[in-house]
């Protein structure tokens, strides 16, 4: 499965849609980083802005929608409803991201990072309301891997390059529809042409 690059091409996707969240993230790495240079790996620790973008992301496009299947490996109850021993139990992620009662401050179904803003949720599988990685035992063992190179390759893209859509598309029309099965890539490819914009 191509889980990291279909979270990158997603963080793109919404990145180029939302012009204003793509400015803000140009501005906190050319804080960081120049323009001198390109963006090192060390240079992704802590960039608050980079981190909500991908958290945002992994919100609105968990890569693998509803985990991988899951077995109780005793009767259990979980909220009120009996789990028998041996049944097969699918986490729907996608629809916990868009769940109302979890996400209270901004438009469920937009792209707002700030809604992470001072916020100590993590996608590390702790909190219940963001598991892009799954948790507990059969969680996503890439984690770390993933994530870091998710948000290294994000950084590095748009540090360098500013991106135009082909054929006049406004980013407002960008299609955003996602191709549904174990994961959910873009329907579409994402088609862009980069413009570079360090200085030499
Ligand atoms: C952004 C990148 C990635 C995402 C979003 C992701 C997501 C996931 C998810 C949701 C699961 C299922 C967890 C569960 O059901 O609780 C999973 C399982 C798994 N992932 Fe990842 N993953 C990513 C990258 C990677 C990488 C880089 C590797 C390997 C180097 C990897 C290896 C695995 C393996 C082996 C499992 C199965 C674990 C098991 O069944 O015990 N993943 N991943």
């Amino acid at each position: 499965m191509d889980t990291s690059a279909t979270a990158i091409e997603w963080a793109m996707a919404e990145l180029i849609k939302h012009p204003s969240a793509m400015k803000k993230l140009q501005e906190e790495l050319e804080k960081a980083v120049g323009l001198n240079r390109a963006v090192d790996e060390s240079d992704v620790e802590g960039l608050v802005y980079l981190d909500m973008v991908i958290k945002e992301t992994m919100r609105l496009h968990p890569v693998a929608p509803l985990l991988l299947p899951h077995e109780a490996t005793e009767d259990c109850t979980v909220n009120g409803f009996h789990i028998p021993y041996k049944s097969r139990v699918i986490v729907n992620v996608w629809s916990i991201g868009r769940d109302p009662k979890v996400w209270t401050t901004h438009d469920l179904e937009e792209f707002v990072p700030e809604r992470f803003l001072g916020s100590s949720l993590d996608v590390k599988g702790r909190d219940f309301q963001l598991l892009p990685f799954g948790t507990g035992h059969r969680g996503c063992p890439g984690m770390q891997l993933g994530f870091t190179v998710v948000r290294f390759v994000v950084a590095q893209l748009m540090h360098c390059f500013d991106w135009d859509l082909p054929g006049g598309i406004s980013p407002s029309e960008l299609d955003m529809t996602e191709e549904f099965g174990l994961t959910t890539p873009r329907a579409k490819h994402l088609v862009v042409t980069p413009r570079y914009r360090l200085s030499e």
